[in-house]
């Protein structure tokens, strides 16, 4: 596992944390450390434990092993038998389902954490005035909930979140149920809403680009452990196993062997006669982003489909031959057909190398 640690005190940290439901171990000894006002996606398939991982931060499970802190307070600690409940970790929460109260007017729905806390009603109602007008919902809070639209009603469960200005936001698919030009409009404005508030934030999602367009960190996660955490643009460059590779689809990866002509990639009919590969390589990443197609030598490969797409020709080809052979898909610039034999161009330099898989 590859994990950032800073110098600076972390506002939310994690140590050998697991969690088991009975024999299943959902959890497996996650160590993290997130810093002040920094912005972390957790990402990953469906059953990774993304979920379970914000639940234990938040105190809405308690760990089997291993502790949390925030700001640098010990909020749980399996060992030490210690649990800090959720209302006293000072945090904000967002829910999918949005969890307001249909009942309760805007304002009072927003309203309830100062209440909690015992904050003075004409101190709630100016802060709930702000908390509506950065979420774009200024002189709403007289409207019933059941008034209010999908993208409205998160807006709302948003301006629940910040109004008490908490340490830290934990996000859990807040967009999952919002139609998908909702969602870009929602991620645009909850990207802009942390910046300027210097949010720290934990944010679960399956989708790639809104952890990639809203997070300073993001965890690939897979099989209750952490595989990479790193910026998105580094999870890009330089991912550290072919499963990152694999779940944020940057290309294909093949296995390698060494022998007499060079280093062969497996399944693909190619042999690489520069061999740049360190020792010990087992996998080979070709990242979509390096293939060119070429009218001179290249590696051979067959097309299977390739479809329009506005800003070129999204295509697939078999790399050797098929059915067994590795498909790599890639952006062409030029129009290919189907069953069309083209030759491919990708520098060594780009390729990305693993030693296991
Ligand atoms: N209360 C529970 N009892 C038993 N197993 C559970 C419980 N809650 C979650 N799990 C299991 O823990 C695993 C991780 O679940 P979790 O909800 O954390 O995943 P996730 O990555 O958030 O998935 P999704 O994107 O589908 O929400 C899953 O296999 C799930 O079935």
């Amino acid at each position: 596992m590859t994990s950032t640690f800073s110098a600076q005190p972390a506002a939310v940290s994690v140590s050998g944390l697991s969690l088991h439901f009975g024999q299943n171990a959902v959890l497996k000894n996650v160590d993290l450390a997130l810093e002040k006002g920094k912005v972390l996606a957790l990402l990953g398939p469906s059953g990774c434990g993304k979920t379970t991982l914000l639940r234990l931060v938040a105190g809405l499970l308690a760990p089997t092993k291993g502790s949390v802190k925030i700001d640098g307070s010990v909020v749980a600690d399996a060992a030490g038998g210690l649990f800090v409940p959720p209302e006293k970790r000072g945090l904000g929460m967002v829910f999918q389902d949005y969890a307001l109260w249909p009942h309760l007017s805007v304002a009072d729905n927003i309203a309830f954490p100062l209440e909690m806390r015992g904050v003075s009603r004409k101190d709630c109602e100016r802060r709930v005035a702000t908390a509506l007008e950065r979420v774009g919902l200024g002189g709403f809070g007289a409207r019933r909930i059941s008034d209010m639209s999908g993208g409205q009603q998160q807006r709302v469960a948003i301006a629940r979140a910040i109004v008490a200005e908490p340490a830290i936001v934990l996000f859990d698919e807040p967009m999952s149920n919002l139609d998908r030009e909702l969602r870009e409009t929602m991620v645009r404005e909850i990207g802009a809403l942390m910046s300027d508030l210097g949010l720290t934030a934990i944010y679960v999602t399956h989708d790639q680009s809104e952890a990639f367009s809203l997070a300073d960190q993001v965890a690939v996660m897979r099989g209750g452990v952490i595989e990479q955490m790193a910026a998105p643009e580094t999870l890009v460059s330089a991912p550290a196993t072919p499963e990152v590779a694999e779940f944020l689809r940057l290309g294909c990866v093949v296995p390698v062997t060494r022998g007499d002509n060079g280093l062969r990639l497996e399944q693909t009919g190619i042999v690489l006669k520069d061999d740049t590969a360190p020792a010990g390589a087992t996998h080979v990443l070709l990242p979509s982003q390096a293939v060119r197609l070429t009218s001179g030598e290249g590696f051979s490969a067959e097309v299977v489909h390739s479809q329009f797409r506005g800003d070129g020709y999204l295509t697939t080809v078999a790399l050797g031959a098929r059915p067994d052979a590795s498909e790599l898909t890639f952006l062409a610039r030029q129009r290919v057909v189907a069953g069309e034999v083209v030759s491919l161009v990708i520098d060594s330099g780009d390729m990305r190398w693993f030693t296991r898989k």
